[in-house]
């Protein structure tokens, strides 16, 4: 699908959408706690859904309710595959894939994991280290998808490199909390994209499922006491701050948005973009469930990125209207998501007359507080991320651009070009 966007005053209130990095976690806690789980507000995105038949895969029982909420009878650590073929399909999810590997790991069978589009080519080499550790059978494609695994996974204390991706450690303190870890240390060396951790931690607490003890992002001891998770747990899943940075950022270079439903003390790494907006100089009001945002006059800044790596597209939407050179650090893991995202978001705001330098982990953005299309053309590079950040690029340009490959914001945001068409910008399927 393609889709043009012309330049567009943006103006008035939206509710944000349900957080994917909040929903595959809920659906993963559902799984591996015993009992019923009801989640509400649950999210429609393709990883969304890659996650919900990935659990009914591994032997979770799931009913949708007629208020619209989803209700979960799980499998607690009785991992038994259902399907023809014992295979789980994560669509495109690096989260599901990282997550539900060590989770199918639990089983006795062997459980083959597939994905598809950006996915074959992400590593997932750290399983291959780390999984027969925990006396795990393990096959990858030299570090690549397909994988297939045999377990059950026995907790062991171990110690794994967290400078790659949160999404692996994610995985193992979900399978080590399921598997009832007794007395035993996951140690992790340089963990990136910290803030992921709290937010897997706050869900296992929701799901009353076994929680280890937090040093300083440096271990995570699980200790000997038992827990019971067998008690019907409610969750609601909250709105997604890595969409509402899109929307944020468009009403603060395009015009003014009031975005509902997302929270200040949410765990969520991306919730930092309230920091960088305030620093360009647009007018921001935080409440406990909304924030506001209006456009002021905007000035380069400095950012780091680190721990919130998503952020970049929306970033270099901000910069690009933003005088001077904006700094943003934490560039050399973007290599390793949907598409090489600093070199995509290079080429693609090339096209918008936006020069960007990529100096190992430092990104440049070189903004002119305008924006002048010398292409007319943009590509999502089957990039959410990229999609979304062109069309706010787009809001503010002299001329009208067309997005290839615009529907890649199924992803994580399916709502996301009616969302800003209710804010006033003009957004047609071309
Ligand atoms: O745990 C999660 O929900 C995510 C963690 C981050 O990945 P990394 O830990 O690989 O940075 C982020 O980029 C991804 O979109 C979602
Ligand atoms: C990188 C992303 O997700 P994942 O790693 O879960 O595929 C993302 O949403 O930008």
């Amino acid at each position: 699908m393609n889709v043009s966007v012309q330049p567009s005053a943006i103006s008035g209130r939206i509710h944000a959408n349900a957080s994917k990095s909040a929903m595959q976690r809920a659906c993963a806690a559902a799984l591996v706690k015993p009992g019923k789980s009801i989640i509400s507000n649950p999210g429609i995105s393709n990883d969304d859904k890659a996650a919900l038949d990935i659990i009914e895969k591994l032997g979770a029982k799931i009913t949708q309710l007629a208020d619209g909420s989803i209700s979960v009878e799980g499998a607690g650590n009785k991992i038994i595959p259902n399907g023809i073929d014992n295979t789980i399909h994560c669509g495109e999810s690096g989260l599901s894939i990282r997550m539900f590997t060590p989770i199918a790991s639990l089983s006795e069978q062997q459980v083959n994991i597939t994905g598809e589009g950006s996915l074959l080519v992400r590593p997932m080499d750290f399983f291959d280290g780390i999984l027969p550790q925990l006396k795990v059978t393990v096959q990858s494609n030299e570090g690549k998808l397909p994988l297939s695994v045999s377990g059950p996974l026995i907790p062991q204390n171990i110690t794994i490199d967290g400078s790659l991706s949160s999404q692996f450690l994610t995985g193992l303190l979900m399978a080590y909390s399921a598997a009832d870890a007794s007395d035993v240390t996951i140690t992790v060396i340089d963990l990136k994209s910290k803030p992921y951790i709290d937010l897997t931690l706050q869900l296992l607490k929701e799901f009353g499922l076994k929680e280890p003890v937090n040093n300083n992002y440096e271990s995570f001891y699980f200790p000997a006491t038992a827990t019971d998770a067998t008690q019907t747990v409610e969750y609601s899943v909250e709105g997604d701050w890595s969409g509402a940075a899109f929307i944020l950022v468009a009403g603060a270079v395009a015009g003014s948005v009031q975005l509902d439903g997302i929270y200040a003390n949410s765990r969520q790494a991306d919730k930092k973009i309230i920091d960088a907006i305030v620093d360009a100089g647009a007018k921001v009001k935080v409440s406990p469930s909304s924030v506001t945002v209006e456009k002021d006059r905007l000035l380069a800044f400095n950012f780091d990125a680190t721990d919130c790596p998503d952020l970049f597209p929306p970033l270099v939407a901000l910069a690009a209207n933003c005088k001077g050179t904006t700094r943003i650090l934490g560039l050399k893991r973007l290599k390793y998501k949907e598409s090489d995202r600093g070199i995509t978001l290079q080429e693609e705001f090339a096209k918008f007359g936006i020069s960007i330098e990529l100096n190992d982990d430092v990104m440049l953005v070189h903004g002119t507080g305008k924006i002048s299309v010398k292409n007319h053309t943009m590509n999502s590079h089957h990039d959410h991320r990229i999609a979304m950040a062109a069309a706010v690029g787009a809001l503010t340009a002299d001329f009208e651009i067309s997005i290839r490959n615009a529907d890649a914001i199924n992803k994580s945001y399916p709502e996301f070009y009616k969302h800003i068409a209710a804010l006033g910008a003009k957004v047609e399927e071309a």
